[in-house]
């Protein structure tokens, strides 16, 4: 039996042990031996044979928790039932639930919260739709729409296989911003059926937070249902981690002391991240980008049929640059992963200029480890949790959201995430700063509500905030 693959370092043993064959003194001991630390044994069932126990054990890695797995499972009078580790018991049912605010306790309650009451706020609503921002969940709640089409840096794996991620962007949003936050994943992919079924569900969300939606695809779905629907609609693979991309980038050239402007920036994996960080970072002023997918850099002159890349061709690279990742990457002075797992080696590296930035974010397994990278490159960041400088679209949807849903914003413009980059920037201290500690962790409290605070002000500039906003229970704002 083999567990089920995941970062983890502690799995739970279900073992059947005969008694009359094997102890449980045994077992102990074949999992010491083989490094394995047990925390603790709990006995499920047991009869006049046989026991039933389950062994918390910590373990390295998969590696580590397959040998000892497997040497359980040689003992004489020992068979393994089941191995499970952390994770997938954190899973176990989902990872969220709908609790009512009211609790119902008498006719008189059922009254008000059902029929006959709840009608008569029906008829308010109906009276002037723009009440159900008041009167519905709308008021806090988001829809985290996918097609399972780009699954983190997973693929294609489809609806059911993306629902935890999309459970855990809810729990996330809910965690950090109270935004309440409902997964949906759809089983279409097609452009026309997605808005089709966007736009139909709207009605009951304050916002539409379109998540691992694949490119090309993922940009009409986004702009035609900005185009159609009055409450915002982001794609967080796109602008959320552009947003964290340039946060993390703009403390990262303070500390090596180089210019946004002067920089030759790689970007890997044109698909909806690279795009999107591409256009912020070109928004803030970098002039040298150069795209790599697949088949090499994107160039002017080469013909394609992603009218993205005919786009990125125009209007980044301009040397107009040839060739593969490793040809081009030479004299860069960052690299911005967002393709695949693997795909930077060692020798690249080694090409680059110096005090080089290299920023490998695809999930779960970055373009290179940090410990290969770091006796290379002058600051290191992953998307990952379990590295320093994680840069992460976390740090930016739950905060953009409460302040577009607190502001009642219509939409998010470009200046509304200039300012989330600058306010999760912000929240290192140049004291701080330094190449461990370029982006803050998403457990800083000041990370949600400065970029909510950013967003607040930018979307009143942009003339896209619908509501007076209270803060610290003052109105900051009036409309
Ligand atoms: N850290 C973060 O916050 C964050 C946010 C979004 C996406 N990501 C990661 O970025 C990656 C891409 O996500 P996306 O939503 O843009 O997906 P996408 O499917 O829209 O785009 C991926 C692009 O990468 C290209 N690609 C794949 N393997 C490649 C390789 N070996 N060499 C060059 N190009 C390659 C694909 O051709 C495609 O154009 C995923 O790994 C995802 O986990 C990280
Ligand atoms: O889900 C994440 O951890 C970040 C990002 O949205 C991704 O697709 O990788
Ligand atoms: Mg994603």
């Amino acid at each position: 039996m083999s567990i089920p693959a995941g970062a983890n370092t502690r799995i739970i043993l279900r073992l059947e042990m005969n008694k009359q064959i094997a102890s449980f003194a045994q077992i102990a001991a074949v999992i010491g031996e083989s490094g394995g630390d047990i925390v603790a044994i709990d006995v499920t069932r047991s009869d006049q044979v046989t026991t039933v126990r389950d062994i918390t054990v910590n373990v390295y890695d998969k590696k580590h928790a397959d040998l000892i797995v497997q040497a359980a499972g040689r003992l004489a009078g020992v068979r393994v039932l089941q191995v499970s580790d952390q994770t997938f018991l954190m899973h176990i049912g989902g990872k969220i639930e709908m609790t009512p605010k009211t609790p119902i306790k008498n006719r008189d309650d059922l009254s008000r919260v059902y029929t006959p009451g709840v009608a008569q706020v029906c008829l308010a609503i109906h009276e002037k739709p723009s009440r159900a921002h008041s009167l519905t969940i709308k008021r806090n709640t988001i829809a985290v729409v996918s097609d399972g089409s780009a699954v983190l840096g997973l693929g294609n794996i489809g609806p059911e296989a993306a629902m935890p991620v999309m459970e855990g962007k809810a729990v996330l949003f809910k965690q950090f911003a109270g935004v309440d936050a409902f997964p949906i994943c759809l089983d279409t992919q097609d452009t026309d059926e997605i808005v089709r079924i966007v736009k139909a569900l709207a009605p009951t969300f304050g916002g539409i937070n379109l998540e691992d939606i694949s490119a090309p695809r993922c940009f009409e779905i986004e702009r035609r249902l900005i185009e159609d629907l009055d409450i915002p609609v982001f794609h967080d693979d796109q602008h959320g981690t552009a947003v964290v991309l340039l946060a993390g980038l703009l403390n990262a050239v303070k500390l090596v002391g180089k210019r946004l402007e002067d920089c030759k920036v790689v970007v890997c994996g044109i698909g909806a991240a690279g795009t999107a960080c591409t256009k912020i970072l070109m928004a803030a002023g970098v002039r040298n980008i150069v795209g790599v997918d697949r088949n090499g850099a994107i160039a002017s002159g080469i013909p394609y049929e992603n009218e993205a890349w005919s786009w990125y061709a125009e209007h980044t690279n301009p040397q107009r640059l040839t060739g593969s990742l490793s040809e081009v990457i030479a004299g860069a002075d960052v690299f911005i992963g967002v393709s695949g797992p693997g795909v930077l080696k060692i020798d690249d590296l080694k090409k680059m200029a110096q005090d080089p930035i290299v920023f490998a974010m695809a999930n779960p397994t970055p373009e290179i480890l940090p410990e290969e990278a770091e006796p290379y490159v002058r600051v290191m960041a992953t998307g990952r949790s379990d590295y320093p400088n994680q840069i992460n679209n976390v740090l930016c949807f739950p905060g953009i959201f409460r302040g577009i849903l607190d502001c009642r914003a219509s939409r998010v413009t470009e200046e509304m995430k200039l300012a989330a980059a600058q306010a999760i920037a912000s929240v290192v201290t140049e004291e701080e700063l330094n190449e461990h500690y370029i982006i803050p962790s998403v457990f800083n409290h000041s990370v949600v509500e400065r970029v909510r605070e950013a967003v607040i002000k930018a979307a009143i500039e942009s003339g896209v905030a619908r509501k007076s906003v209270p803060a610290n229970g003052k109105v900051i704002v009036s409309l």
